[in-house]
């Protein structure tokens, strides 16, 4: 199967065209107002509108209210929600049975203990992100795990790997971990919650490298 290529944390039209005109598959929109890549929903639907049906646009909410979490949906209508925050299987159960939309967990990978306690997601995510564990924010850090983690696993649910990814560094990680996805936030910014169409472009090449 064909590399998936995740860029996460778009605020403006130009980079999600720059995305897309570079061949990502997935574009990440961060409705978490902490973030420096926070939008409003009202933006997050216009840049939804705007990556049209040329890439699968995820909404990435941390510990959202039940009511956030219907609102967001309704709002933005993306083709994935992203969990990343201490969300429960029971409540990601639920939001797979009622939303149009895939459901994935991001999950702060410490050590091989991690890898037995996601097993509770089996059968309530439809793609497990492995990123390094939460810091002063829960994601979107620029940290990178131990990738050797991964070298045998045995995956039981789709998946794939964030975290301190970068234009220099993708093509080893992928190599270390054999991930079927990459996703990346920081490495491709000129500050933080600024994202550089150069370096979009220099991942997305790297990463089919
Ligand atoms: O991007 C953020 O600001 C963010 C904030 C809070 C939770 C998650 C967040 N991002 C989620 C992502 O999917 C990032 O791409 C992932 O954490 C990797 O980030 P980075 O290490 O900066 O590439």
């Amino acid at each position: 199967m064909s590399l998936l290529v995740k860029i996460c944390g778009l605020s403006t039209p130009e980079t999600i065209d720059a995305a897309i005109e570079h061949g990502a598959t997935h574009i990440g929109l961060v409705h978490y107002e902490p973030s420096p890549r926070h939008i409003d929903l009202k933006t997050a639907a216009e840049l939804r509108r705007r990556a049209g049906r040329h890439v699968q646009v995820a909404l990435l909410l941390v510990n959202a209210s039940q009511q956030l979490t219907g609102e967001a949906l309704a709002a933005v209508r993306p083709d994935i929600i992203q969990f990343h925050g201490n969300e429960s299987p029971e409540w990601l159960a639920v939001v797979k049975r009622i939303a149009p939309a895939q459901v994935w967990k991001a999950v702060g990978l410490k050590d091989a203990g991690t890898l037995e306690r996601i097993q509770k997601y089996q059968g309530a995510a439809d793609r497990i992100l492995f990123d390094a564990p939460a810091a002063a924010l829960p994601g979107g850090t620029g940290t990178r795990f131990d990738w050797s983690l991964l070298k045998n696993h045995r995956h039981t649910m789709d998946w794939g790997v964030a975290g301190g990814l970068t234009p220099a560094n993708v093509a080893e990680a992928i190599a270390a971990t054999g991930a079927p996805l990459v996703d990346v936030s920081s490495g491709v910014e000129s500050a933080p919650g600024v994202k550089d169409v150069d370096k979009i472009a220099a991942f997305l090449k790297a990463a089919r490298s």
